[in-house]
């Protein structure tokens, strides 16, 4: 295999092979902690441009199928893992992780010693890197990963939403049982803003008895409102929610004349809306083994999560409670505003990949439809 690097802003080098597609890719580079769902994780448009560590220190060995897509494409720039397997050992696999990468163009590089790339992240925060399967000196390397515009002040979300609305119906698969459970007559009309959405979470919607029809970003709250929905959906999606253009305005518009439910982006930008501030974390939470703490009923979840900013509760001045925080450090993770009838969660409910602790939240917006 050809040898690779992984480049950091900070100087910092870390060799090892390239896989995937061959060349050179920038993003930032941040770390996730799941041990499985490589597929959905590279998939999920929130990490656009980023690229992604798996802690874990074996990925590729169930390969890829056509399932597992959170979306059409990945979405990750790059990956970086400590041991790729060559062979895919699953009766889904279609394709090894290393042809399916290639296929799309995306970089990755192995053998790389993550654990030292994770302790290194942690300590001195996810930051701009390259990843190059090309003979560049680690001096040109460094300066174009420094000179990389970071993730704040992105709007990425604008990006990659739909262009136009569309309608979506397919409800949650059971890869297990093969055949997809029936659809539930629908009984809610919700409107859901893509802001670069994962489709597991409208397939959840679909369960609860949703017809979803999926927006983009730039919707208008009056073109929402005027088709007389049941409830609003705000999806996650990447880069900073406060360069989301016109995205706190308009949610501030349909707060109080429609349920309201936002994951991760869409939590960030409901606190907006209230006229909170958002802020960069040092490295973000990224894995399936978060846990959240339930506030209002002492419950604690283990929950995916996949964010690199988050709502700054002081700014809040009370418009909204804090029914959720992060055991780990304390940080808010789940939001309620009982006027407007609207709640969110900075983690991710459908999880995919991760445990399923919290798919309750999608049966909790339901109810608040129905009332
Ligand atoms: N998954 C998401 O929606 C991520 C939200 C935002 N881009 C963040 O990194 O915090």
């Amino acid at each position: 295999m050809k040898k690779a690097v992984l480049v950091l802003a900070d100087g910092t080098v870390f060799e090892g092979r390239a896989f995937g597609a061959r060349g050179e890719t920038l993003g930032e580079v941040v770390f996730n902690t799941s041990m499985m769902g490589y597929q959905e994780i590279l998939t999920d448009p929130s990490y656009v441009g980023q690229i992604v560590t798996m802690a874990y220190p074996e990925m590729g060995n169930v390969g890829t199928n056509p399932e597992d897509e959170e979306a059409g494409k990945p979405h990750a720039v790059g990956m970086v893992v400590r041991m790729l397997s060559e062979k895919s050992s699953n009766w889904r696999a279609q394709e090894t992780l290393d042809a399916y990468l290639k296929r799309h163009g995306v970089a990755g590089i192995e053998g790389v010693d993550t654990r030292r790339l994770v302790r290194h992240l942690r300590l001195h925060g996810a930051q701009q890197g390259i990843i190059s399967s090309e003979n560049h000196t680690v001096a040109a390397l460094t300066e174009r990963a420094r000179s990389a515009p970071g993730m704040e002040g992105m709007d990425l979300a604008t990006g990659v939403s739909t262009q136009e609305p569309y309608t979506f119906t397919t409800p949650s698969q059971d890869v297990f049982g093969g055949a997809q459970a029936p659809a539930p007559t629908p009984r809610f009309d919700v409107v859901a803003y893509d802001y670069g959405l994962k489709r597991s979470m409208l397939q959840f919607l679909v369960d609860e008895g949703c017809r979803v029809t999926v927006v983009p970003a730039s919707t208008t709250a009056e073109q929402v409102l005027a088709r007389k929905p049941h409830g609003v959906f705000l999806a996650n999606g990447p880069g900073d929610p406060a360069a989301v253009k016109g995205a706190d305005r308009t949610v501030a518009n349909l707060l109080g004349k429609v349920p309201v439910f936002g994951i991760c982006l869409g939590h960030q930008i409901l606190a907006l809306a209230l006229g909170g501030r958002t802020y960069k974390m040092k490295f973000g939470h990224r894995g399936a083994n978060q846990p959240v703490k339930d506030l209002t009923t002492g419950k604690v979840e283990i929950t995916a999560q996949n964010h690199g900013f988050a709502v700054d509760d002081a700014s809040l001045k009370g418009k909204a409670v804090v029914t959720h925080i992060n055991l780990n450090d304390g940080t808010v993770e789940g939001l309620h505003i009982p006027d407007a009838r609207a709640f969110s969660v900075q983690y991710h409910p459908e999880s995919s990949p991760g445990p399923h602790d919290a798919r309750y939240l999608f049966a909790r917006f339901a109810k608040l439809m129905a009332q």
